[in-house]
């Protein structure tokens, strides 16, 4: 059975060890610190996933060099760190099939994750595995569905084959932007969605928020080459539903705290603060309309208060939908 690496050791890179394992595959767990990861290689547990035990094909390392040793490898590092992990591992990753599970866009380059495996790692297939799936469910064999998104039809029907589990059912995809914006806009919406309820504004309110942040989630996708069924699937509208729905996300708390004034804690890994600031700056230079986007940016850099965003959201000129 092909080894499968997974490469970031957090909530999602050891939510997709346990499925895969559990489903009888071998799996290369890395984790960038060494103390961390020899004392979850021992103790077989992790704080980010309390009451979840890895199952014995899970192998954790600080090394690089056993992912060589696998075809595929997940790269489940968060965004903003992917770039820098990327050319620092490229010796050893390159040529393979790299599948990304972190969603956003890079503040520094305005770059999604295939685009930044196709400068760091020119050799590598790659592909974004996305989709609507808290790691916590995927860790206890709940099931879900997601896309696996890859140029090549022939590479992804492969790793559609090689990733899919009894609880993890995925759909195949050509449409690679589609799927990493998809999963990149939606943590937006999950924070304004998150900032709605924080503030007290209402179901109403958030059920019109989603969807005038859907309508902005097929303008910025479209205008990048994204196919607007890719957007209506599982990476798009079912992760949006997933994310703006439930407090188990880590964008909605986060949004939820900044519409009630209260704290969040900065180690917590919210991808949409990020990711608002990169699309907010494109959407600008290209004259793309994102209302919602611009505000959450806004809001979050403190440049405005929600009142106002709130106000500037619902004055806009009246027009058709
Ligand atoms: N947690 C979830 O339910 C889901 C998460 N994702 C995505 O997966 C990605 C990772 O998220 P989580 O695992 O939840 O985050 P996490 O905060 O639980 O873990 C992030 C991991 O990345 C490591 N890391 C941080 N900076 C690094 C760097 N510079 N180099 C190497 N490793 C570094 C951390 O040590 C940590 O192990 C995010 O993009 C997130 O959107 C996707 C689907 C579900
Ligand atoms: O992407 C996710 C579920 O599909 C996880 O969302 P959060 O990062 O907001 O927790």
């Amino acid at each position: 059975m092909t080894r499968i690496g997974i490469a970031g050791a957090g909530a999602f890179g050891t939510a997709l060890a346990v499925t895969l394992a559990s489903a009888g595959r071998p799996v290369t767990l890395w984790a960038r610190d060494p103390v961390f990861a020899d004392r979850m290689m021992q103790s077989r547990e992790t704080p980010r996933l309390p009451g979840i035990v890895l199952p014995d094909p899970v192998t954790v390392t600080a090394e690089l060099d056993p992912l060589a040793g696998c075809e595929t490898v997940l790269l489940s590092v968060p965004m903003q760190a992917l770039a820098g992990f990327l050319k620092g591992a490229a010796m050893v990753l390159d040529a393979r099939a790299l599948i990304a599970c972190c969603k956003g866009v890079d503040m520094a380059t305005g770059r999604g994750p295939s685009a930044i495996i196709a400068e760091t790692c020119p050799r590598a297939t790659a592909a974004i595995l996305t989709g609507p799936s808290f790691a916590a469910d995927i860790a206890r064999g709940l099931p879900t569905a997601l896309t696996l998104a890859c140029r090549d039809p022939r590479r992804g029907a492969e790793l559609q084959e090689r990733l899919s589990t009894p609880t993890l059912r995925l759909y195949r995809s050509t449409d690679i932007t589609g799927a990493e914006l998809g999963g990149a806009l939606k943590n937006i919406m999950a924070i304004a969605a998150g900032i709605v309820i924080g503030a007290g504004l209402g179901d109403s309110a958030r059920a019109a928020l989603m969807t005038r942040g859907f309508a902005e989630m097929q303008r910025f996708a479209c205008a990048h080459g994204a196919e607007p069924e890719t957007l209506a699937g599982l990476s798009g509208f079912g992760d949006l539903v997933l994310t703006c729905t439930s407090a188990q996300s880590r964008n909605f708390r986060y949004g939820a705290a900044l519409g009630k004034g209260a704290w969040f804690d900065p180690d917590v890994t919210v991808e949409g603060a990020a990711t608002a600031r990169a699309v907010a700056a494109i959407a600008q230079a290209r004259g793309i309309e994102m209302p919602v986007t611009q505000s959450v940016a806004q809001v979050i850099d403190g440049q405005r208060s929600i009142a106002e965003a709130v106000k500037t959201l619902l004055s806009r000129p009246l027009k058709e939908e």
